[in-house]
């Protein structure tokens, strides 16, 4: 991931969609921007090179996908490199949420012109990117990069515009269908609500079981399934319906229980878990976004940026 950002990234910050063009950018600032930038694609690529990881693309197998595979998220992730960068300024400068939802539409054209079309992370896009905007608004603010802080500023920049987007109609998407029939209110829903599932399910997780010694992979598979067993996931009810969702809750609750990556024998079980899922079609595709953003914070917050 190192070379994907080049100081040239900076100029293409200056020019984003809503930023004053004369806005100078100092040299800590911008130094700061690239390296968050940088942070959110390794999120990105840990959680796609990830393995097991039930019914999503790894570099192993595309899992329940036929229209995408790792090239497809790789071309994906490097199509977002400016991004990152630009929307961790544009926190760090208080945009409001219509600049930052700029960004994030003009990333997300970038993503489908890479992918030939494939939505590989438009809930990436919209989760990473508020907390690359509240991590650059954080610094801003001088206060010390902690994941309560974090949260407490994207909550008290953007927390109003937030909770009107989780009310406004989905433009034509899954989450608009799953959440009529379903009643579950997915990425836009649970950034009204501060991302709970980031801050309390998937980062406790993973400092949990890293504190056990359990080393980054296994980390990250034990908090996957934690966030399988915890969350509304759109994906998910799109493709298999409250059957689905609860077959994902079940089998994420029955690996957790056992002991997850901590017991003997764990990852016969999680690959039988992936075979499953993907017998079923089953993909937690918000899961793998919110333990991409929960890896995001934890290195920001370990002092990595
Ligand atoms: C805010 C939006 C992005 C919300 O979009 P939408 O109205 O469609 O709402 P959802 O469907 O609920 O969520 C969209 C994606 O978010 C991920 N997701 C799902 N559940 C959750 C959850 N509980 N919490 C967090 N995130 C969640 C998921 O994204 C991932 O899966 C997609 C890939 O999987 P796949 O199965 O292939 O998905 P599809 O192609 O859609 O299905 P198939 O046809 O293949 O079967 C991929 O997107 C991953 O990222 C949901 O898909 C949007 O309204 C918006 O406003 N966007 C622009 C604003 C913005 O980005 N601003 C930036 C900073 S504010
Ligand atoms: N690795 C992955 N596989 C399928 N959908 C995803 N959405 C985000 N990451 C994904």
């Amino acid at each position: 991931m190192h070379g994907l950002i080049a100081p040239a990234d900076m100029a293409g910050a200056r020019a984003a969609p809503g930023l004053p063009a004369a806005a100078p950018v100092h040299e800590d600032e911008r130094g700061f921007c690239l390296r968050i930038g940088r942070l959110a694609l390794r999120s990105l690529y840990a959680e796609l090179t990830l393995y097991p990881k039930p019914g999503l693309v790894s570099l192993r197998d595309n899992g329940s996908h036929d229209d995408m595979s790792a090239e497809t998220f790789m071309r994906s992730i490097f199509a977002l490199r400016h991004y990152f960068v630009r929307i961790t300024l544009a926190g760090s400068r208080g945009a409001p949420f219509g600049v930052l939802a700029a960004l994030g539409i003009e990333a997300e054209r970038r993503m489908l012109a890479a992918t030939g079309g494939v939505n590989t992370h438009r809930g990436a896009i919209f989760g990473l990117g508020l907390l690359c905007a509240a991590i650059g608004n954080c610094r801003a603010q001088g206060e010390a990069l902690s994941a309560q802080a974090i949260r407490a500023a994207m909550v008290a920049r953007w927390g109003a515009a937030l909770a009107a987007h989780a009310r406004t109609p989905n433009t034509g998407s899954h989450g608009r269908r799953v959440a009529a029939r379903h009643g579950v209110g997915g990425a836009r829903h649970e950034a009204a609500r501060g991302l709970p599932a980031v801050f309390e399910v998937a980062l406790p997780a993973l400092r949990r079981a890293l504190a056990a010694g359990r080393g980054q992979r296994r980390a990250r598979v034990d908090t996957l399934f934690a966030l399988m067993a915890h969350i509304g996931d759109t994906n998910v009810y799109h493709r298999g319906g409250a059957a689905g969702a609860a077959t994902v809750s079940r089998h994420a609750r029955a690996f957790l229980a056992s002991g997850g990556t901590g017991a003997a024998g764990w990852e016969e079980r999680a690959e039988r878990c992936h075979r499953l899922f993907v017998a079923r079609r089953l993909s937690p595709g918000g899961a793998a976004d919110l333990l991409a953003a929960a890896c995001l914070v934890d290195a920001v917050t370990a002092g990595d940026a």
